[in-house]
């Protein structure tokens, strides 16, 4: 199995050098080169299956051989044996053809766990036959940031950075990132919104010297084993409700189109998922790209699903390579033009991604009435980020199953949740004292110059 970048002019990498290396060194992202297809029966098999043993049916055939058998199923199992529900990801039922996909069952309550906690193993084995020293710089508005510095924290051969945008997380997010005692764990705030954090990371990534001088690595979505990990609980939902025999379609709160895209992928392994849609907050830039053909950014407005509050959606860059025939000259030519705010997307490309993904957005309001409306309807407190996915879902019901995720668990945005319904929600025992736990920060300039000699100067201490 190789890996190719979206801009075609860095080198072709196997699965395990596309884990490590992060973002491509044209300034592309790892695709694989080939996506492996499964059977109606290789699906219908994994009905009924422990959620780790659809992980690793799932996403063995894009690893080759970086792990036997025994060795990658040992690390499945230390991945998901923190999460606090058997099922890993369980299915509740909303309406009579509407479910909810709890993705927040994990150490840090949002999604990421499910893909941090498996390449955080990964990644470790990697660097225990290699012997290599690594330094992680992640992007973060919030979820992402936690994740990763939960599954890196504390280890010898890891420096954690997560950059975040000051003010712009929610208190519980914050102080997930900053109350962690572990020496290899920094968090900064970045003076800038969340576009800025993902652009700076970028900028180190494609300072090459910079790069390889501190061994930067990546675990945003950037990082293919990010994207792959997440494809896993689209077949685990699916075949719960019945595929391949019936077809699902999925609502998926949208920011840097990681999550959707790993949708993506499972329908292209051969998943029978009839509708793909995005679901977007006030910051409704793919919304808009869908509905007119135009992907202009006009500004992170700050809202009350702040994980979404996105506008270079990172992972488009992938969807973009496929809807442009895999040509990378005209994505890398796309991105260019996206230094100056936007483009326009071809007719093809467009004709091409609408027959995969549609879109809905959601505005403040509605978020807010989405969750009260569904704690009075059906008992299910939802947080903001998964109200959003809930509302747009509600607007595509049609014959088929809906399925919309819950990306988050309520207790990440209390203020957000009491306004809607007057509840607080409380955080798990294990986090009760969070707020009582002192904070380690460093708040950071938007300058990629200033960050670069941060990051040298605490990896050489
Ligand atoms: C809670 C939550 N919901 C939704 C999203 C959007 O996911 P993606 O960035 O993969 O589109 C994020 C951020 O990634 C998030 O943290
Ligand atoms: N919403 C994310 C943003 C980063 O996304 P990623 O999937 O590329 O890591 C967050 O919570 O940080």
């Amino acid at each position: 199995m190789h890996y190719i970048s979206t801009r075609g002019q860095a080198p072709v990498l196997t699965f395990g050098e596309a884990m490590m290396t992060g973002l491509a060194r044209d300034g592309g992202l790892y695709v694989p080169e080939t996506v492996p297809q499964f059977t109606a029966d290789d699906i219908a098999a994994l009905a009924g299956l422990p959620y780790e043993e659809i992980a690793f049916r799932v996403m063995r055939p894009f690893m080759g051989d970086l792990f036997s058998e025994a060795e990658f199923r040992s690390l499945i199992a230390k991945a998901y044996q923190g999460f606090g529900h058997p099922a890993r990801a369980p299915l509740k039922q909303l309406a009579p053809n509407h479910f909810l996909l709890e993705l927040f069952h994990g150490p840090t309550l949002a999604f990421k766990d499910f893909a941090m906690q498996i390449i955080g193993q990964m990644m470790q084995a990697a660097l225990a036959k290699s012997g290599e020293r690594i330094t992680i710089v992640g992007a973060t508005s919030g979820d992402t940031g936690s994740a990763a510095i939960e599954a890196f924290k504390g280890l010898a051969n890891v420096d954690v950075f997560i950059l975040f945008p000051h003010g712009r997380v929610s208190e519980v997010q914050r102080r997930q990132m900053t109350t962690p005692t572990e020496a290899n764990v920094h968090a900064l705030a970045l003076d800038g919104d969340f576009d800025d954090c993902q652009a700076r990371l970028k900028d180190m990534f494609n300072d090459h010297a910079f790069r390889d001088g501190v061994r930067l690595a990546g675990v945003n979505s950037i990082n293919w084993a990010r994207v792959l990990a997440q494809v896993v609980y689209y077949f685990s939902a699916a075949t719960s409700l019945g595929a391949p025999h019936r077809k699902v379609s999925f609502t998926v709160p949208t920011g840097n189109f990681g999550d959707i895209f790993a949708g993506y992928i499972a329908q292209r392994m051969g998943l029978p998922i009839a509708e793909l849609v995005i679901a977007t907050n006030q910051n409704d830039i793919l919304d808009r790209a869908l509905k007119s053909g135009a992907y202009e950014t006009n500004g992170v407005k700050p809202s009350i699903s702040p994980s979404m509050d996105i506008q270079v959606s990172s992972n488009f860059e992938r969807a973009l390579f496929d809807a442009y025939g895999r040509d990378g000259a005209a994505v890398a030519q796309l991105m260019d033009e996206m230094k100056s705010g936007g483009f326009r997307i071809s007719q093809g490309a467009l004709e091409s991604l609408r027959a995969t993904f549609t879109s809905g957005r959601c505005s403040e309001e509605e978020t807010l009435a989405t969750i009260r409306a569904e704690r009075a309807a059906t008992g299910e407190l939802l947080c903001p980020h998964s109200a959003v996915g809930v509302k747009v879902a509600q607007d595509h019901l049609g014959a088929v199953s809906m399925i919309t995720l819950a990306t988050a668990h309520p207790a990440k945005f209390p203020d957000a949740v009491e306004q809607a319904t007057g509840l607080r929600p409380a955080l798990p025992p294990r986090m009760a004292d969070l707020f009582d736990r002192p904070e380690r920060v460093t708040r950071v300039p938007n300058d990629l110059a200033a960050l670069q000699t941060l990051v040298r100067e605490r990896i050489a201490r």
